[in-house]
């Protein structure tokens, strides 16, 4: 079970991602991100295509749909706060968006 990202490697991890529009949560040990899509079905079909990423990667976000919006909050429950796996699925739903 991969641990929680502090210090160095946190940094390296996420600032990428943090310049690809995520965010820290304030007083949560987790990263945000909204993505705008042109439409409902649009958004929808990132869910879906999301989710069977997630699925395959057992690791799950935490998000929700209004019309073309998706918000998303991604942390490791297991692990208390950011892993790898929390870094490894932002960049997959990057990805896929
Ligand atoms: C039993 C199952 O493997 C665990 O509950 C997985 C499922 N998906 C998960 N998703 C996330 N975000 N954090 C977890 O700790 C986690 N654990």
């Amino acid at each position: 079970m991969t641990g929680r990202l502090t210090g160095d490697a946190r940094k390296l991890e996420l600032s990428p991602l943090l310049a690809h529009g995520w965010s820290e949560v304030e007083g949560r040990d987790a990263i945000a991100k909204t993505y705008e899509f042109g439409d409902f079905v649009s958004a929808f079909g990132f869910m879906t295509r999301a989710a069977l990423w997630a699925e395959k990667m057992n690791h799950h976000p935490e998000w929700s749909n209004v019309y073309k919006t998706v918000e998303v909050t991604l942390s490791t429950h297991d692990a208390g706060g950011l892993t790898m796996k929390d870094v490894d699925l932002a960049r997959k739903m990057d990805a896929l968006a």
